[in-house]
């Protein structure tokens, strides 16, 4: 955990409730890379850097041992596990991240924790690399203009009561968005853009955990330097 007396109080709450069916494993969260859950994997990349770490579980499931983090039962879908997520937590910031983007580099929490201070909301993410199109069925006539445009990952970092606005209001009005900072973008706050990272991919389908099995070593042996 972070040094005591070191900035606000605060906490990661980690979404790892979801069934993955895309994957076809069971609860992704449980799903092993290199000899270690994408979820061990996730608290242990956030922990040094806040002072509790609490994890959104399917019900049924406990937390492993060893772990240092608490846990609740999440919700039917992200939205809802993050909801309950913060009310189980008292953290004035808040770090949400997908238990199922298991190689987080430090220097991607420090800069997130910056920019929530500075801005009252951040999230990591990548400037799109590829030719976008939009089509229904096989065939387009036109590509999406790609400038401007980014793919938003987790961490995503928030002030308590940024988030707590933009979920209540979401609930209130029965909106969904796939992720945080949308919700607290729809309401007209400001969100930091902060660099991401290309190995923090999120796991959703097997060509990704094919992905995730090959970079583990790699991954393990750079930490292990630092
Ligand atoms: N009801 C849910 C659904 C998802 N998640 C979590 O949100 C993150 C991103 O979701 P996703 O990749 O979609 O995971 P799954 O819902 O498990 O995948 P799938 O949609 O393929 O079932 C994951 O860490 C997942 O465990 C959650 O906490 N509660
Ligand atoms: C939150 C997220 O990971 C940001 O890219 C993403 O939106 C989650 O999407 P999913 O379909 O729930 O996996």
């Amino acid at each position: 955990m972070k040094a005591e007396g070191q900035g606000l109080p605060s906490a990661a709450l980690i979404p790892a409730a979801g069934a993955g069916t895309r994957l076809r494993l069971g609860p992704k969260a449980f799903v092993e890379v290199g000899g270690r859950t994408l979820l061990a994997r996730s608290v242990a990349a956030l922990a040094p850097h806040v002072d509790e770490v609490v994890v959104a579980l399917p019900a049924g499931w406990s937390l492993p041992a060893g772990l240092p983090a608490r846990s609740i039962v999440g919700g039917a879908t992200r939205q809802e596990s993050v909801r309950l997520l913060l009310e189980a937590t008292a953290a004035e910031v808040v770090l949400v991240h997908d238990a199922a983007r298991p190689f987080l580099p430090a220097r991607a929490v420090r800069a997130l924790l910056e920019a929530v201070e500075e801005v009252g909301a951040a999230t990591v993410a990548l400037p799109v690399a590829d030719t976008l199109v939009r089509s229904e069925g096989r065939n387009w006539r036109e590509g999406v203009p790609r400038e401007g445009l980014w793919a938003v990952q987790t961490p995503q970092g928030f002030r308590r009561e940024v988030l707590t606005r933009a979920h209540g209001a979401a609930h209130e009005e029965g909106v969904t968005a796939t992720d945080d900072a949308g919700l607290v973008a729809r309401l007209g706050l400001p969100v930091a853009l902060m660099p991401g990272d290309a190995r923090l991919f999120k796991v959703t389908t097997p060509g990704d955990l094919a992905l995730a099995q090959a970079l583990a070593a790699v991954w393990d042996a750079e930490q292990g330097e630092q």
